[in-house]
């Protein structure tokens, strides 16, 4: 006869051995993050960071799920998530209230300092975001921080606050008991969207519209069903992830970068572009078609323009090798470099960061091999 009293849960870091955990049941238990409490005898500490986005925004109406505008603070988020005080205990920060697309270098820095400063004393860390650009912060700050044990989840919605079945409430509340969780430890920079888990420096936003918006063609990391966190694997972090160190300066709006711009290739894509935008930066990626194809007169202008060049993708999947990159003299050190399975906008982050380390082309082609180009 079945024991009511007990309640039968797989436990991940104990998915070698196929071990069960029997726990006392107890209805004070139903919701996440509960076990975490147990165990450690008080709850865990998670620091929340607001930027904006869409998770932030009101519309017109109730049916509207565009044209709406960044509206509501991170306090305001938060009142709306009933009984997350039984899971963890809150501290809040509005780093700044904006769609995504106005996330420049010193929005970047301050939420690169948030999490920095946070780490210290949080047991997780929660970022509010919008999705238009969120994997390309996640991809900055691994890059740029080695997070420890520490979760760092960022999260934000496709509908705005107003809407019919507003998405942004629940991804919260998913955010933070996954950060409060300590089966989310030693995972790194992590995305919760959809009640999906996915890594940070992997997810790509492949759909500009639907609730699904994010696909990680290396794999969903996890699960959130009715306040179930079900890790697919043991805690892992990328292993292609290289590390830099960003220099900490008291005033973020004094942070600067090198400058690397994006060009999209097409059919007949003309050459002079290529001069035209390398006067003005420092670097260039180019979505090239297919993985690494692009004219030869457009090539040959990329091998001679003497800055650093990225041949990086229009297809959002797949990647481009650095066999397909053009060598008419293979034993001279030539500027082009291949993005391997990073695509634009990361590929340019990438290319920032070698930049603002000085790196030499062939320091910048070693750092970009670690994602199969180079
Ligand atoms: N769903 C969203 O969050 C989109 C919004 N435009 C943003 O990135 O801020």
């Amino acid at each position: 006869m079945p024991n009511d009293d007990f309640e039968i849960k797989t436990i991940s870091s104990d998915v070698n051995t196929h071990q069960f955990i029997l726990e006392a049941h107890n209805d004070d238990l139903k919701c996440a993050g509960e076990n975490s409490k147990k165990s450690r005898g008080k709850l865990p500490k998670i620091k929340i960071l607001g930027t904006g986005g869409t998770i932030a925004s009101k519309g017109a109406c109730s049916s509207h799920t565009a044209g709406y505008h960044v509206d509501l603070t991170i306090q305001e988020l938060l009142d709306a998530i009933p009984d997350i005080s039984r899971i963890c205990e809150i501290e809040y920060e509005q780093l700044c209230n904006v769609d995504s697309k106005e996330i420049d270098e010193s929005a970047l820095y301050s939420i690169y300092k948030g999490i920095a400063d946070a780490l210290q004393t949080f047991d997780g860390i929660v970022i509010t975001h919008g999705t238009d650009t969120l994997a390309e912060t996640t991809f900055f700050v691994d890059s740029c921080i080695d997070s420890g044990d520490v979760p760092i989840v960022f999260v934000g919605s496709m509908r705005p606050s107003t809407s019919i079945s507003a998405d942004g409430p629940m991804n919260l509340y998913q955010a933070i008991c996954i950060a409060a969780d300590k089966q989310s430890r030693g995972r790194g920079v992590l995305v919760s969207l959809n009640d999906q888990i996915s890594a940070g420096y992997y997810s790509t936003k492949t759909n500009a519209n639907t609730l699904d918006s994010f696909n990680v063609r290396q794999g969903y990391l996890g699960n959130f069903v009715n306040n179930e966190i079900h890790y697919y694997y043991p805690p892992v972090k990328p292993v292609v992830c290289h590390k830099f160190k960003l220099k900490m300066s008291p005033d973020v709006t004094s942070f600067t970068f090198p400058t690397v711009h994006i060009l999209y290739a097409h059919q007949s894509f003309s050459p002079s572009l290529i001069d035209l935008v390398a006067k003005q930066c420092d670097g260039i990626v180019i979505a090239t078609m297919g993985a690494g194809s692009l004219p030869d007169i457009v090539n040959d202008k990329c091998l001679h323009v003497g800055i650093p060049v990225v041949y990086s993708k229009r297809s959002m999947d797949g990647m481009v090798p650095r066999a397909n990159l053009p060598k008419p003299l293979p034993e001279k050190e030539y500027n082009v470099i291949a993005s391997g399975y990073l695509n634009p906008e990361k590929s340019r982050i990438l290319l920032r960061l070698c930049l603002a380390e000085k790196h030499s082309i062939s320091e910048i082609k070693e750092v970009f091999s670690g994602v199969y180009g180079g």
